[in-house]
């Protein structure tokens, strides 16, 4: 067997310690895989002295080190788990530079700086390997750089962030308002002290960057994704949508999108109402799935687990297998491809169908009052229905305006039109409506 290849972590939290004491656990399979064993030459920390569990008075306590720097330069392979923009960008440059290939987990990291990164690998001839950054242990990264690399992707959606599913669907299961439902994610690890980048959309948002670049082989940042989190809907929004047949999801959106026979692509953010007939509806509590259309495949979906630090060491170590076997036999894995350069249209061309509720005067003519503005717009009615709703007043009807595709900026001009009218008391709630 060839000599042991040196493996560096950067990081040992909840995905590094998984990482770590699965390379001991079950280090002779992997050797037997990549065709040399794997040797943890050290630990990145920044308190070296700290208790750490399953750490601390193991066989890996001696490999902690402070010194990352110095850790990445004499490794073959790094495998970044620290999180965040810096130290991680330097260090992972510094290991490239000195010829080691790369495996991250950091959608931050490269939802904001991936081409650097990418570019520096390319130079070097090293991998730069990230399955875990979305979707954690879903293979989907792979899938799409390699398996669909002979197809069309047409469109992604993807429901990427466990937290807010989590909180979407207790939403949905037991009536919980927004506010609650984190507490409880808080309660069970899912959600962060301060549960911003999650229920923000921020996540999901690098995440989709990362996904958009892979699928349509374009250079997409975070800044080029439309975002919209999930602190505007309320436990009434969710029971609306079940009563119409819809679950209430947190979506990334990717697709290929013409606007004034520009061909681009749009990269979206944000809840919709998707049918309870869809895939998607069904993904519930903290798993991720990824729904993927292309031209020939048809429609792929990718379900599983998208966080924990035992799910996503197994997205972490199959690319650590795949980069390790890259230096024993020689070669290397995909670039960056992003020959198609395609704009990325601005977030008012997105055409979809939207879910409007309003609580107008409940006298003639209002109906019609309202449909007139919508025909105004240019915007088609697919469906309305009125309630006289348990929450509304009386004199007050309660409208619910499902429209056929329409493009956003359409839609916004509507609401604001509606709005103004004296018979509209409120614009409830908007709601896309996706995979319909
Ligand atoms: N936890 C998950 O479920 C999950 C899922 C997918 C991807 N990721 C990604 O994996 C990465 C790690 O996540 P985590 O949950 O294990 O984080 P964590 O906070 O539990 O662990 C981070 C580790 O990095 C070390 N570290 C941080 N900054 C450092 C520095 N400047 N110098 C030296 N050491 C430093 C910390 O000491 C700690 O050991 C992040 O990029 C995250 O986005 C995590
Ligand atoms: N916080 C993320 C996990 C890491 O990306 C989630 O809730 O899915
Ligand atoms: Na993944």
């Amino acid at each position: 067997m060839p000599a042991p290849l040196k493996v560096a972590l950067l990081g040992c939290g909840v995905v590094g310690t998984e990482v770590a004491h699965r390379l001991v656990t079950h280090a002779d399979e992997l050797a037997a895989r990549v065709g040399a064993p794997l040797e943890i030459v050290g630990i990145a920390v920044r308190d070296a002295a700290s208790p750490r569990e399953g750490v601390t008075g193991t066989s890996l306590e001696p490999l902690l080190t402070t010194d990352a720097s110095a850790l990445v330069r004499g490794a073959d392979v790094v495998v970044e788990v620290m999180g965040g923009i810096e130290p991680a960008r330097t260090l992972i440059l510094q290991a490239i530079e000195a010829g080691a290939s790369v495996v991250t987990a950091n959608k931050a990291l490269l939802a904001s700086d991936g081409p650097t990164l990418y570019k520096a690998a390319d130079a070097a001839g090293v991998d730069l390997y990230f399955e875990a950054a979305v979707a954690g242990a879903i293979p989907i990264v792979r899938p799409v750089r390699e398996s669909l690399a002979g197809d069309q992707v047409q469109r992604v959606l993807g429901i990427v962030n466990g937290t807010t599913n989590y909180v979407l669907d207790r939403m949905a299961t037991d009536g919980l308002e927004l506010e609650q439902a984190v507490k409880e994610a808080q309660a069970l690890g899912y959600a962060e002290a301060d549960p911003t980048a999650d229920v923000e959309g921020y996540d999901a948002a690098a995440k989709a960057a990362i996904l958009a670049s892979l699928a349509f082989h374009t250079r997409v940042s975070l800044d080029d994704v439309a975002r919209e989190g999930i602190t505007g809907v309320t436990a009434a929004d969710v029971a609306w949508a079940q009563r119409t047949g819809h679950a209430i999801k947190l979506l990334a959106i990717a697709e290929r999108n013409v606007r004034d026979d520009v061909a681009g692509i749009q990269v979206r953010v944000h809840p919709a109402l998707v049918p309870l007939e869809h895939p998607l509806a069904g993904v519930r509590g903290a798993f991720n799935a990824v729904f993927v259309e292309a031209e020939a495949a048809g429609e792929l979906m990718f379900y599983g687990r998208g966080a924990g630090g035992a799910p996503t060491s197994s997205a972490v170590l199959g690319d650590l297998v795949s980069v390790a076997r890259h230096r024993v036999l020689g070669g290397r894995g995909p670039v960056e491809s992003s020959y198609a350069d395609l704009p990325v249209l601005p977030a008012e061309a997105a055409c979809t169908r939207f879910q409007v509720r309003l609580d107008v005067d409940d006298r003639p003519g209002v109906l019609a009052q309202v449909a007139h503005v919508l025909a105004e717009h240019d915007v088609s009615i697919e469906a309305v229905r009125q309630s006289a709703d348990a929450g509304a007043a009386t004199g007050v009807a309660r409208l619910l305006i499902t429209t056929h595709t329409a493009r956003e900026s359409a839609l916004a001009a509507t609401v604001a039109a509606l709005t103004d009218l004296d018979v509209v008391r409120d614009v409830v709630s908007v709601l896309r409506v996706e995979g319909a």
